[in-house]
């Protein structure tokens, strides 16, 4: 995903906003029971935390970084030529999606790059929604809430789990009680090395609304931005039922279960399902 815009600030702009403290796990860590209980925090907290030492090396971020840009800088016409297909898959011009229409006047800023696992186009699965084969190969704006202007809107993630890997330009946002008057966004500012993961949806209505899919936004600050989201999710077919630890009389499952690929379409087509 790729932010871009026309003029640099003097500082990060980082300054009007609080700063997350996010929890960081560090896989290498032989204090397991530490990092058990911080990561189940997490889960309860904002549903976003830090992984470190994950075994992915920096030299290899960094060339799928250079990759990214090398993208990202071709001419619009070049890039059109991979325009998303109607599976998803390919690339989304600036002002091509539109995460969150009510506080939003044109779509969002940012462009992206979508690739899912590949399926052949003659193999069976590829006819499934979400599933086939995927599309391979400026000055912009500075956000501005109050007028709708975002890098990319407020909304939280569907799925399962999502890695994200930024550069070391600030922009993303959470907002951990998304009924407050105002909202209250917190920057969660870039750690080297480290991926943000976060909790999505699907995981909040797993865990009955235990663990938390907490809403996001990103704000350009004047920099160009790129960031990788993988988005975690398990299979079309499976069922998505409360977990046992997660009910109790008092505390009954708050949603139907429902196949992953019903309540996604759901989510998709027909708004969300969220506690
Ligand atoms: O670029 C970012 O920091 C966040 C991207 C994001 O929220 C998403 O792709 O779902
Ligand atoms: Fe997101």
């Amino acid at each position: 995903m790729n932010n871009k815009a026309g003029r640099n600030m003097k500082n990060d702009g980082i300054d009007s906003a609080n700063i997350s403290a996010l929890h960081c796990i560090d896989l290498s860590s032989p204090d397991i029971h530490t990092s058990v209980s911080l990561l189940k925090q997490a889960c309860l907290d904002s549903g976003f935390f830090y992984v470190v030492n994950h075994g992915i090396s920096q030299e290899f971020m960094d060339e799928v970084f250079a990759q990214s840009k090398k993208l990202f800088d071709l001419p619009l016409e070049e890039k059109m030529k991979l325009l998303r297909n109607e599976k998803h898959r390919g690339y989304t011009p600036s002002l091509d999606e539109h995460l969150d229409p009510d506080n939003q006047i044109n779509g969002d800023y940012k462009e992206g790059y979508y690739i899912g696992v590949e399926v052949p186009e003659d193999d069976p699965e590829a006819q499934r929604p979400f599933y086939g084969s995927n599309v391979w190969p400026t000055a912009g704006k500075l956000s501005d809430p109050s007028n709708g202007i975002f890098g990319a809107g407020a909304h939280s993630d569907y799925g399962l789990i999502t890695l994200l890997a930024t550069d070391d330009v600030s922009g993303l946002q959470i907002c951990k009680d998304k009924d407050a008057k105002p909202q209250i966004w917190e920057y969660v500012p870039p750690l080297k090395s480290a991926f943000v993961v976060n909790l999505g949806d699907m995981l909040e209505r797993w865990s009955n609304g235990v663990f938390r899919s907490t809403l996001h936004r990103v704000l350009a600050n004047g920099q160009e931005r790129f960031s990788i989201a993988y988005f975690m999710e398990p299979s079309h077919d499976c069922l998505v039922e409360c977990l046992p630890t997660c009910q109790s009389k008092v505390n009954p499952p708050r949603q139907k279960n429902e196949s992953f690929l019903y309540a996604k379409m759901k989510m998709e087509y027909l708004g969300s399902t969220k506690f």
